[in-house]
């Protein structure tokens, strides 16, 4: 029970705590922790003494914090926990909230390497239909390696940033053409947030997940779809994702999702032994779309065929190292049903099928002026939901041609 003024019985009550960086007027951007439609300043918190992390809550990035691994991010929620319960703490750190609606969320940790996914069978399988009628819609490899590829960390940005429409070329029966792109589309994503990095030559092993993942943010990876449909032959996405993906500012600890774990769909054929993740459980998200108002989609996180634990296995399984701030997104979320797809691409079926907004308005891609919020929620303790805040963004006009 919190004595924090509305945060009782919220999603974001003391079962939740995600961190975040917030700006307040013109002072250095510090560290926060969310408790209900308030913040509490880390920074000032650290500096008083009331919860201590050899000074990483005093930076202007979680980076510090998320290298600090797991008994200390225990150790530091359950101080927390206590200021926040115990009445006896009330005087000094009532002082220290902040409402939300008074600061400015700014991107809460610096990113090292970005990677995103392919881990939804139904998003595969439909983006295989669409992009390539005549084929086999899932290749051969895509039940026996979770399919990725290395993204621009340089981009990712904290939601509520513009997002300017993306220029490239596209394909036209008479040649390729340049201009800004005309097939913008969202992908709806979760990503994972590395904390303590790993040696080279090093694979972590599926059940070593949890020793270096800190948390998850939502994502939107923006895809220009003309561009990309042009380009990504043989090396895959390349300047259609990457000129901006944005997260919600919000990192929810992997402590605050114990309630969401569920068994993942049974993988057939078996995985090699690298990938057997044993018990092998997905995250019981629920994520929601929503364009201007109309919410188009809920794409559920439980039926995804990859888990978290087995993109890192993965990831490193070669010797390669990550790095504190790593991020990695699992791939557009889709369910099997059409009003559960993580892309407009889907959504629409490649544009064909335009879908209704309020006021009668319809879509195939994003026009200029468009919002999109894409918002989650797990389940959480005694049946309240751990809120999982929300990734926005609104499309600009392209910038002007290059010379
Ligand atoms: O050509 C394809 O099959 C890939 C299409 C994508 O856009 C996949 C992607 O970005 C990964 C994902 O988010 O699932
Ligand atoms: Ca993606
Ligand atoms: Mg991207």
């Amino acid at each position: 029970m919190t004595w924090v003024p509305g945060a009782q019985g919220s999603p974001y009550g003391v079962h939740n705590l995600p961190y975040g960086v917030f700006r307040q007027g013109d002072r250095p951007a510090r560290i926060g922790v969310r408790i209900g439609d308030l913040l509490l300043d880390l920074d000032a918190a650290e500096a008083a003494g009331l919860v201590l992390a050899g000074g990483a809550l005093r930076a202007p990035t979680l980076n510090p914090f998320l290298a600090l691994g797991r008994p200390q991010w225990s150790a530091v929620r359950s101080r927390i926990t206590h200021l926040l319960t115990d009445a006896g703490h009330r005087a000094a750190v009532e002082p220290l909230l902040l409402p939300l609606a008074e600061v400015e969320l700014v991107m809460p940790f610096e990113v090292g390497d970005y990677v995103d996914f392919y881990s939804s069978e139904h998003h595969a399988t439909n983006v295989g239909r669409i992009f390539r009628p005549d084929d086999e819609p899932l290749l051969p490899n895509w039940r026996h390696l979770p399919i990725g590829y290395h993204g621009r960390a340089g981009t990712v940005v904290v939601s509520d940033t513009p997002v300017i429409r993306p220029s490239g070329q596209r394909a036209t029966p008479d040649g390729p053409v340049f201009g800004p792109s005309t097939r913008l589309d969202i992908e709806a994503e979760v990503g994972f947030v590395v904390g303590v990095p790993s040696a080279p030559g090093a694979p972590v092993p599926v059940d070593r997940f949890a020793d270096h993942v800190f948390g998850i943010v939502l994502v939107n990876d923006w895809s220009a779809r003309d561009l990309q449909a042009w380009e990504y032959r043989p090396l895959g996405p390349f300047l259609a994702k990457s000129f901006a993906t944005s997260v919600s500012p919000w990192v929810v600890p992997l402590d605050a999702l114990a309630d969401a774990w569920v068994p993942a769909p049974e993988q057939n054929p078996p995985v090699l032994p690298y990938l057997r993740d044993v018990p092998h459980l997905g995250l019981d998200l629920r994520l929601e779309v929503d364009w201007n108002g109309t919410v188009v989609s809920r794409p559920p996180f439980a039926g995804m065929y990859w888990t978290a634990a087995q993109q890192l296995a993965h990831l490193t399984v070669n010797g390669a190292s990550v790095r504190t701030g790593d991020l990695y997104a699992s791939g557009t979320i889709s369910g099997p049903d059409r009003s559960e797809t993580g892309s407009f691409l889907e959504l629409t079926w490649g544009g064909a099928e335009p879908v209704g907004l309020d006021a009668g308005v319809k879509r195939t891609f994003l026009e200029d002026g468009d919002t999109v919020t894409i918002s989650a929620t797990a389940p959480g303790p005694d049946g309240i939901t751990v809120g999982l805040g929300e990734v926005r963004g609104t499309i600009v006009p392209a910038g002007a041609p290059p010379r």
